[in-house]
């Protein structure tokens, strides 16, 4: 796959949803495209269709309007090369770490070899969970629940990870430390990344990008470049650069929410 090759892209796209109360437009006009590699946040007021676009690129559902792509082909279908991790790690309760890492092996080849619980176990090291095999999610705390949906979102070594809020349920340290090592993964292992958030600060932190959505119906209302060099550490927003980009990202939520 060349590197220069768009890893997403979205032309005109719009998502109208049938409900009971008639038809709901949640994205409309949206245009974006995500380079190979690149890290991506996405802000934007509750409801404008952060989801819908991730689910979208996932292949979960299609566009009414527009076309959606991963790697230059529209995508139809759900894929091997995309993991993704939700806002709950959604594990299964009654599997142990390894199983639910493995999982995405049974459920593309009806199968788990030797290989794939290495593989499996080098992932689960590499996500800080190294002797947790063998644990049932349960015995485990919310943040290396997360980490859980991590690895096994790496298992297939996808080339996009879709993340949808995937810190937002754990206490502010864990949090700014689960971000931390998924640069760290990133870095390692590098990756397109499409990442949903609410928190300001965390988008500016991990993102090469940040796209700023409208209230619903959602389109890019700001599609800005993190003036922040890496490697990147707690004290990196401290400086009078950061604070007035991160203010003048605040600035465009709320006066599209007053709007
Ligand atoms: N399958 C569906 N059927 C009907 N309406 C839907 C469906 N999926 C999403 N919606 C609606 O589309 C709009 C956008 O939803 P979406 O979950 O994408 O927003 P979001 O920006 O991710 O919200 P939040 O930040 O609160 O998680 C909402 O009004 C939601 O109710």
């Amino acid at each position: 796959m060349p590197l220069e090759t768009d890893a997403i892209s979205f032309a005109d796209v719009g998502q109208t949803f049938l409900t009971d109360a008639g038809p709901l437009t949640a994205l409309s006009g949206v245009d974006l495209t995500i380079r190979r590699h690149e890290f991506v946040a996405v802000l934007g007021p509750s409801g404008c269709g952060k989801s819908t676009l991730l689910r979208l690129t996932a292949g979960l559902i299609k566009p009414t309007a527009g076309v959606a792509s991963v790697f230059g082909v529209p995508v139809t279908q759900p894929r091997d090369d995309i993991g993704i991790v939700f806002q709950q790690a959604t594990l299964l309760p009654w599997a142990s770490v390894e199983d639910n890492v493995v999982f995405p092996a049974r459920h593309k080849r009806g199968r788990v070899s030797r290989k794939d619980r290495d593989h499996a176990r080098t992932i689960i090291a590499t996500c800080g969970l190294a002797g947790f095999e063998d644990r049932l999610p349960g015995e485990l705390s919310g943040g290396m629940q997360q980490r859980v949906g991590i690895a096994r979102a790496l298992f297939l070594n996808p080339d996009i990870l879709l993340m949808d809020e995937p810190f937002s349920a754990l206490d502010a340290l864990t949090r700014d430390a689960m971000g931390f090592e998924l640069l760290r993964l990133w870095q390692a292992s590098p990756k397109t990344v499409l990442f949903i958030t609410h928190s300001i600060p965390e988008a500016v932190i991990l993102a090469d990008r940040v796209v700023v959505m409208s209230e619903r119906p959602g389109r890019v209302i700001a599609d800005l470049k993190v003036p922040l060099g890496r490697p990147r550490d707690e004290s990196s927003l401290r400086s009078a650069e950061m604070q007035d980009f991160l203010g003048h990202l605040r600035g465009l939520l709320i006066k599209d929410k007053v709007a």
